[in-house]
């Protein structure tokens, strides 16, 4: 054991590491969504508490009025505090934004506007401030919102000026010309760039989406069989070697059917390979519906097929394999050339707890030739060669060695 072993290991730690990720959870929500929410809101607050700070540095400074830059600190801050426990408590969940990032940005550039006009000969800081509010907005909103805020700053901004220009006789107006027109300018940069970015976000989701299909795609390729749509034999091995599990727990039983269909080889030989594939997917359908949902069938290679049948016995399952040869046997196909008839030899085994699967495989494929050798379209159990009184553990051994 390491010494970050030792110590994350000390109940004491653990007891901090639980409280610490309570606090977290109850600060920001144990939702992951509602997390990400409050966390942006949080910071949004916590940035206008850094804003606030700048302000009443400037009032405690004289550079500024002092109760002014009070009440304006208490507004702006309270607000954000506001939406954030709206945010937080998951009220806005209800909205079109739950995370309400257009009003707070609104908020921000309402607040900022005033700020201009409260802050004197300090306003130049004011657009610093504002550029953070946009890059917010450049981040979070859409491209009509983006282009709303931009109009709304510049509208607030604007009537800021015109305010100071009317009523504060100190000030030179062709410098406050000169700091609108930085303004006008700092505000149409965000708005092109983050309309820039909010077109390469686009772009980027719609890959992200993409990629998913794709490989959601390429999962589907790699466990099924593009011809018949049935699970492929690697995807089935996973999953007969799942049940194989259950079944040394004891959970249940595990019986394997091997199927083949006969002499396909001449059915490619007279109609064409067109032909054979049609025949192929027809039989696929004709023993889906001739089985339970909770059976899975598989194509093993070629016209072999492999079909696992769960919670059931051999006497039932050799019903259920009967009804499919009868069924493949019945089976018409709307395209087929005439006189085109498919049969089907089975052969079952039942798993043994314990055993191989492969074994069990081994049985069921040979019961499946004694099924061809008997003249083909049957079905056939491959029992276990054991002497009476023996273990299905004992024959199971026995399978193995017969396998070798
Ligand atoms: N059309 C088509 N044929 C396939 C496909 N996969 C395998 N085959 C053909 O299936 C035939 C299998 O033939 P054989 O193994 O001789 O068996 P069979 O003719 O069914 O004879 P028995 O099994 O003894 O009844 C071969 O001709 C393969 O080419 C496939 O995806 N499509």
């Amino acid at each position: 054991m390491t010494e970050s072993d030792a110590a994350s290991s000390n109940p004491k730690d653990i007891n901090l590491c639980t409280l610490s990720q309570r606090s977290i959870d109850w600060l920001f929500s144990a939702d992951p969504t509602l997390r990400v929410r409050s966390s942006m809101a949080m910071l949004a607050v916590l940035l206008m508490l850094g804003g606030a700070g700048v302000m009443l540095w400037l009032g405690y400074t004289g550079l500024a009025p002092l109760q002014a830059m009070v009440w304006w600190s208490v507004v702006a801050v309270g607000g954000l505090t506001v939406m954030a426990a709206l945010v937080r408590c998951g009220w806005s969940a209800r909205w079109r934004d739950p995370s309400m990032t257009f009003q707070q940005i609104l908020w921000a550039i309402s607040c900022s506007a005033v700020a201009y006009v409260l802050a004197a000969e300090a306003r130049g800081i004011v657009p610093g401030l504002l550029a953070v509010t946009m890059l917010f907005a450049a981040l979070n909103l859409r491209a009509k919102q983006i282009v709303a805020v931009s109009l709304y700053a510049l509208g607030a901004f604007s009537l800021a000026v015109l305010f100071i220009i009317q009523l504060d006789n100190s000030t030179e107006p062709a410098l406050e010309i000169a700091y609108a027109l930085v303004l006008v300018l700092m505000l149409t940069g965000c708005m092109l760039l983050s309309l820039r970015l909010y077109q390469l976000r686009g772009r980027l989701r719609k890959q992200r989406q993409e990629l998913a299909v794709a490989l959601k795609e390429n999962r589907e390729l790699a466990s099924r069989d593009a011809l018949t749509g049935l699970i492929n034999r690697r995807h089935m091995r996973e999953l007969l070697e799942l049940e194989q599990r259950r079944c040394v727990r004891g959970v249940r039983t595990m019986l394997l059917a091997q199927m083949d269909i006969d002499h396909f080889k001449s059915i490619n030989d007279t109609y064409g390979h067109g032909v054979g594939d049609m025949a192929l997917k027809a039989f696929a359908q004709t023993v889906r519906d001739n089985i339970r949902n909770s059976d899975v069938l598989a194509r093993w290679g070629g016209e072999e097929f492999v079909l696992l049948l769960s919670d059931t016995d051999v006497a039932g399952a050799m019903l259920t394999l009967q009804r499919v040869r009868a069924a493949v046997e019945g089976t018409t196909m709307p395209d087929a050339p005439p006189g085109l008839q498919m049969t089907v030899s089975i052969g079952l085994a039942e798993h043994m707890a314990g055993e191989m699967l492969e074994v069990t495989l081994d049985r069921a494929d040979k019961a499946l030739y004694s099924a061809k050798r008997a003249g083909r379209n049957q079905v056939r159990f491959g029992e276990l060669a054991a002497p009476a009184g023996w273990t299905p553990r004992q024959a199971a051994a026995l399978c193995e060695e017969d396998a070798l």
